[in-house]
């Protein structure tokens, strides 16, 4: 792998929708700068340097207020890049970390004093190279008081990693809904197994997230609309948003950021749904103190 990849549109638009105030961008990402955060000799992908100058600039253009950033795989079980962006960012940033499992409580409790809230577990076969469920839940096990767990997985596994979610003693956060196939519709058999997975624990969150990697379609991502918009009304104290900049692995379908915060409207039509999406829902994961 020597090719770096820039999967980020260059001059997103200026959404035509307005955030309310304070709202979170609750999954991003910051990729190096390589010369100061190289990434892991295990990366499945190596993309350009997007650092948090980039990511805050985004955050101002959008209409955002935080940002939680979401350390991704190109950088390994290395959190310096994404703790960096948290303290650039002057309290308007938090994380989720990926840690190897046999973290110790002091490493665990600098990564709080950091402004981590949470650690992921990716099953992605093309990001990750294994993921030991037994690891996974014995650190799940002790993490800081407060702190979550964010899962991201596909929908195929979903039925095979129930009794490994049932066994996390913390709250989840599933990414991007465990990629439900949203050409089903509403009713399709993944919304339907997903809406399961919701109704066997109150603490399980979800992210409401990329259109882009859903809909096959594409922009304006209707399907991804029509198919998500009543599971944010019917869970709607439990759904987080976010633009999941700088897209990785999106190079050969980039999606335009102010298009994605328009589509915000379409999923969660009231003035309260949005509120409560950008704003309330992510301030009580992220920034509990505040409230
Ligand atoms: O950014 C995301 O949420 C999705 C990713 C990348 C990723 O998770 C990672 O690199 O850690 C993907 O589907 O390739």
């Amino acid at each position: 792998m020597s090719e770096r990849i820039t999967s980020w549109h260059a001059s997103p638009s200026k959404p035509a929708f307005t955030p309310p105030p304070g709202a979170v961008d609750a999954h991003c990402h910051v990729f190096g700068p390589m010369a100061q955060f190289p990434f892991s000799p295990k990366a499945k992908y190596l993309p350009e340097d997007a650092g948090p100058d980039k990511l805050f600039a985004l955050r101002d253009h959008l209409g955002f207020s935080r940002n939680v950033i979401v350390q991704a795989s190109c950088h390994g079980t290395d959190n310096a890049a994404t703790l960096d962006a948290i303290a650039q960012s002057g309290g308007k940033a938090r994380g989720v970390a990926v840690v190897d499992p046999a973290i110790g409580e002091a490493e665990l409790a600098a990564l709080h004093e950091g402004g981590i809230r949470g650690i992921r577990f990716n099953f992605l076969k093309r990001l990750v190279d294994n993921a030991p469920r037994d690891k996974f839940l014995e650190v799940s096990r002790r993490l800081p008081e407060g702190w979550h767990v964010v899962i991201y997985f596909e929908a195929d596994i979903l039925e095979e990693l129930r009794p490994f979610m049932d066994a996390i003693p913390v709250p989840l956060v599933i990414d991007h809904m465990g990629r439900p196939d949203v050409t089903q519709g509403p009713d399709g058999a993944d919304m339907k197994a997903f809406r399961r997975l919701l109704d066997s624990r109150e603490d399980i969150w979800f992210k409401a997230t990329c259109p882009d990697r859903l809909d096959p379609a594409g922009d304006p991502w209707n399907a991804f609309a029509e198919a998500v918009a009543p599971l944010v009304a019917d869970y709607q104290d439990r759904v987080l948003w976010g633009t999941d900049w700088p897209h990785p692995n999106m190079q050969d379908a980039i999606p335009d950021d102010g298009h994605l915060v328009d589509m915000i409207p379409c999923i969660a039509p009231t003035p309260e749904l949005q509120r409560k999406l950008l704003v309330a829902n992510p301030m009580r994961l992220y920034w509990p103190e505040e409230l």
